[in-house]
């Protein structure tokens, strides 16, 4: 399995080019299955999940021409299966997202259940629930989701908890709907927002995107269309973390700050100086200790559970005591164990984890368990001193585009070990 090897120790600088979100654009991949024309999507980041909707598409039937500027065109005319295989479902639990829209056009799908995975159990009772209250008939057989309909009918659906994915699912299913559907309780993450604008330039009318109730007025076709992936706020915050870590100046372009208040925020309380313009963000740490963080994660606005491993361990080695607690997944302290192994003094108590600075953490060999845990454990290897092999990292692949590319321009010194 390919390693990536950091020699930490050294202030980054420089400026990197954010890519696409990976969250907006698997659910922007998926929704393409609802047109009657071929869609494009533009701002696609070069990542191992893309090349997995990819496949999943593919092996639908579904057409699929990827240029070299990274633009996807979807011709979903071809499709002719409607199942998405373990074998898939299981390495991207993303791959949940074509129920929706399989049922809503094609009236069946076939769907294995993602089962759990590091950070929790994850269950998809409310994506099932949803389509249910649509309509539709589903049935959870042989570890898959059946689900049949004529066509879906709109209905209010109140979540019983914010769910991303399950927002997504529901609101591309009720695009295609006879009449109205509300959903209450609804995701209000940037990603949901960005899927529901590409959805309305394909003809759907959803209103509400980025609150908490959705209305979605259901439409007879929905039609091709352009679109852009927004930016990824999770690499930004990712990216910024690793200048204030290492005490160095990093500049993000191509960033959207508005998706960053709540980290921003946080990364000001570092003692960070923040500069930040339409599309760019700017961190400098002029050589400082950052000062420990206490961070507690929520669905959007609030703090977000992705960045929690990356400012775990940004307090790992920061001035005084940061507690992190993570309330969205049961089990995303992964990365802590293998923090401990640097040298980090954490104590974990149930869903809290107690972070106490550390002058100095020491390179070792560490394990990457999961996708932020992966990115955790690069950034902590930037200020070890001596070198910190991280194995695994095909988990960062999924999520982040050319890591180890991007770090360099800042002046990390970081290769990949292939197999
Ligand atoms: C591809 C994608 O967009 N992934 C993101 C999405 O994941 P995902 O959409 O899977 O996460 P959810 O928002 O659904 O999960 C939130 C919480 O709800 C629970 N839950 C969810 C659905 C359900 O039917 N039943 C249930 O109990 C989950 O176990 C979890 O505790 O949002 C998460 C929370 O911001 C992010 O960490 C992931 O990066
Ligand atoms: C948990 C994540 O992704 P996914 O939902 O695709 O597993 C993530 O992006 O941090």
């Amino acid at each position: 399995m390919a390693k990536i090897v950091i020699s930490g120790g050294d202030p980054l600088s420089g400026e990197i080019q954010i890519s696409g979100a990976k969250n907006a654009v698997l659910p922007i991949l998926a929704s393409c299955l609802l047109a009657d024309e071929p869609v494009t999507i533009g701002n696609v980041p070069h990542l191992h999940d893309v090349t997995t909707t990819m496949e999943l598409l593919g092996r639908m039937g579904v057409s699929l021409v990827l240029d070299d500027r990274m633009t996807i065109e979807v011709d979903p005319r071809t499709i002719d299966r409607f199942f998405a295989p373990y074998d898939l479902v299981k390495t991207m639990r993303a791959s949940i997202l074509v129920l929706g829209p399989l049922v809503a056009r094609y009236g069946q799908a076939e769907v294995s259940l993602p089962g759990g995975c590091q950070i929790g159990s994850r269950p998809v009772d409310q994506h099932i629930r949803g389509l249910q209250a649509l309509g539709a008939d589903v049935v959870v057989e042989n570890g898959y989701i059946k689900a049949r309909a004529k066509r879906l009918k709109g209905a209010r659906i109140v979540m019983d908890m914010v769910t991303v994915t399950g927002t997504e699912n529901i609101m591309m299913a009720a695009t295609l709907a006879e009449g109205t559907t509300v959903i209450e309780n609804a995701a209000q993450e940037p990603e949901v927002v960005d899927l529901a604008n590409c959805l309305n330039a394909m003809g759907a009318q959803i209103e509400g995107a980025g609150s908490a109730n959705l209305v979605i007025h259901g439409v007879e076709r929905l039609h091709g269309c352009h679109y852009d992936v927004l930016p990824d706020r999770i690499e930004t915050g990712t990216f910024l973390i690793a200048g204030a870590i290492t005490g160095g100046k990093v500049r993000t372009r191509n960033a959207r700050p508005a998706t960053l208040d709540s980290v921003l925020a946080k990364l000001e309380q570092t003692g960070a100086h923040m500069n930040v313009g339409d599309d760019w963000i700017e961190l400098d740490m002029r050589g400082n200790r950052p000062r420990a963080v206490d961070v507690s994660t929520a669905p959007y606005p609030a703090f977000p559970t992705d960045m929690q491993a990356q400012f775990t361990a940004l307090n790992c080695v920061a001035e005084g005591v940061g507690v992190i607690t993570e309330t969205v997944f049961e089990n995303r302290f992964m990365h802590v164990h293998e923090l401990q192994r640097l040298g980090a003094d954490i104590r974990l108590e149930g869903n809290t984890a107690i972070v106490k600075g550390v002058t100095q953490m020491s390179g070792a060999p560490i394990m990457a368990t999961d996708l932020r845990a992966s990115a955790c454990l690069v950034l902590a290897g930037l200020v070890a001193g001596g070198d910190t092999t991280v194995d695994r990292v095909y988990h960062i692949d999924r999520g982040y585009e050319n890591i180890e590319e991007k770090l360099g321009t800042l002046g990390a010194k970081i290769r990949r070990l292939p197999n």
